[in-house]
């Protein structure tokens, strides 16, 4: 087989040609911008994804379409390896370039990956494409399958799926079905069985009550909590809210509740204490929150749901019997008493990486069972291949290895999955026989808020120690240092966001209004040492327009 490059750039001439001329960067977790930008660079990211699958003997390679938690009128693309991780970070400069080359060096730069690579382009290559429920994603996702079908790939599209099904369906495919189906039913076929013979017929149990409000942020994840709801013999019964009827993310979602911490729009009245689940846009990620009796809004986020998990699993894996290390990964973001909580009261080796899953899960492999998740929700568990066949052994003859194996097809190892998550604190949940108050009861957070700070070039903030310490400008982390040594428990860092153009603020402190003074102090400097641009920072405890 042999492929014209002339028509990989003719291609993009005709349908998809570059309409801007800043250049786009390769953020958090990809390609992120306003939706009118993006088919030129979706194009390429078809022709990229192609290339990588012929460079990995023609495994298949993912597309997402999806702005995660981004407002409506932004659109992004996730690109997906081979084993489920996000793209290698190597290929990320590669990606960078290919997207930004004007239109008429395409087909040369094209030929250049190409050779550099000592791409086979003859070989056989297969991508995976999904998207979200955006108005244009559907626009978006055809030019990255035409991009594939330029380079002759063979392009397979799933429609709206959540970024995790497409994790899903990329390793199902790969593992040769060993993984799961890479189909729709599946996904359903493999959580929904290991929930159902995980809860028995124990629906309730101590203070756990069978009963939930789920925030869908009018994305897909809410599309597909219907579809596991249908499929689920009342296993669970949930009550599913923002089923895409208002704008994705406006007001609801998991990204606003933690940000904002207040409750989503739509809430129905319930009791106090009822359990609520909030993902986000493409329901990666998930948090928990209740109003208590005194209607106050309690959040139970990435660091709780972390903490959970690698109790139990530590608890599980004692039971087994077996000699498995377990180490839980968080980034900055994580509150401050859940780290002392992991490391005093849990006893678990606590690593701390810089923002983005593709660090989180990069660390986590590291361990027999790596637990990681980021503030905002945003984790999984995954386990060794070691980890895995010792488990298998120890199941012919103990039942909490057993248990054990179905824990492990509860969950998505591929990425971050907000209803895989859910399912599976639903299940500790019930096995402790808890309420969210005995799960809130297991260590205080300390209060935190974070701010978003326009500046001219957000990137002339630059980082070091997992984005703990800031290096650039030059006295700006003095400056920090010297704010934060005034605040008791006080702990505050910037860092510039991979996928909106702001500096991110994060404070924490003893009590609430020192974090608001904390922040604010904080949020002065940027402007003052950064190149701030944005409207006089009005002090959150005067306003609370200013938390987002
Ligand atoms: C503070 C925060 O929540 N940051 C988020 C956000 O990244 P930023 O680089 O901070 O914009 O989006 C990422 C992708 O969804 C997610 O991985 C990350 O945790
Ligand atoms: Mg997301």
């Amino acid at each position: 087989m042999s492929i014209n490059l002339r028509t990989v750039y003719a291609f993009a001439r005709e349908m998809y040609p570059k309409k801007s001329t800043a250049p786009i960067q390769y953020g958090t977790a990809g390609f992120r911008g306003k939706a009118e930008f993006l088919d030129s660079v979706m194009y390429r990211m078809g022709v990229l994804a192609t290339l990588r699958s012929r460079i990995r003997g023609g495994a298949v390679i993912g597309v997402m379409v999806t702005a995660s938690h981004n407002p409506e009128p932004d659109n992004g693309v996730k690109l997906i390896d081979p084993k489920g991780e996000m793209l290698e970070a190597s290929w990320e400069s590669i990606a960078t370039d290919l997207a930004n080359v004007e239109d008429s060096e395409l087909e040369a730069h094209v030929a250049k990956i190409i050779s550099d690579n000592k791409i086979d382009v003859g070989s056989s290559s297969n991508v995976f494409v999904g998207m979200d429920n955006r108005y244009h994603s559907p626009r978006l996702l055809k030019a990255v399958a035409d991009g594939v079908i330029a380079l002759k790939g063979n392009v397979r599209e799933f429609g709206i799926v959540t970024t995790p099904m497409l994790h899903f369906f990329v390793v199902a495919a790969n593992t040769r079905g060993a993984y799961g189906q890479p189909t729709e039913e599946g996904y359903y076929r493999k959580l929904i069985t290991a929930f159902e013979i995980l809860r028995g017929d124990n629906l309730e149990n101590g203070n756990y009550r069978n009963k939930l409000v789920f925030d869908g942020a009018n994305g897909v994840g809410a599309r597909k909590m219907l579809q596991f709801i249908k499929r689920m013999h009342d296993s669970l019964q949930v009550d599913v809210i923002n089923k895409g009827d208002g704008k994705i993310n406006e007001n609801c979602g998991a990204d606003y509740v933690k940000v904002k911490q207040g409750v989503p729009i739509g809430m129905p009245i319930v009791e106090p204490y009822t359990r609520c689940v909030s993902v986000d846009g493409d329901a990666d990620r998930v948090v928990y929150f209740f109003t208590d009796d005194k209607n106050q809004f309690r959040l139970l986020d990435g660091d709780r749901i972390a903490t959970l998990v690698a109790d139990y699993l530590m608890d599980m894996v004692k039971r087994c019997g077996l000699d498995l290390s377990m180490g839980l990964v968080q980034t900055a973001y994580a509150n401050g008493g859940s780290t002392d909580y992991i490391s005093n009261t849990l006893q678990v080796p606590v690593a701390c990486v810089p923002t983005g899953v593709k660090h989180l899960h990069h660390k986590a492999l590291q361990y027999d069972i790596g637990v990681y998740f980021e503030a905002n929700g945003h984790g999984t568990v995954i386990f060794s291949e070691n980890a895995k066949s010792l488990i298998k052994a120890a199941s012919e003859t103990s039942v909490d290895a057993k248990t054990l194996l179905h824990v492990i097809d509860l969950i998505n190892e591929t990425v971050g999955d907000a209803i895989s998550d859910m399912l599976l604190v639903e299940t500790i949940l019930n096995h402790k026989g808890w309420d969210v108050k005995d799960w809130l009861a297991t260590y205080d957070d300390l209060p935190n808020l974070q701010l978003k700070i326009k500046v001219q070039d957000r990137n002339v903030i630059t980082t070091t120690d997992a984005e703990r310490v800031c290096v650039t400008p030059v006295g700006l982390q003095e400056a920090i240092d010297k704010v934060v040594s005034n605040y008791k428990r006080g702990r505050a860092f910037v860092r510039p966001s991979g996928t909106e153009d702001v500096v991110r603020v994060y404070a924490e402190a003893a009590t609430k209004d020192e974090t608001e003074s904390l922040a604010y102090e904080v949020g002065i400097l940027v402007q003052q040492l950064a190149g701030g641009v944005g409207p006089e920072l009005i002090h959150p405890g005067k306003t609370i327009s200013a938390h987002i």
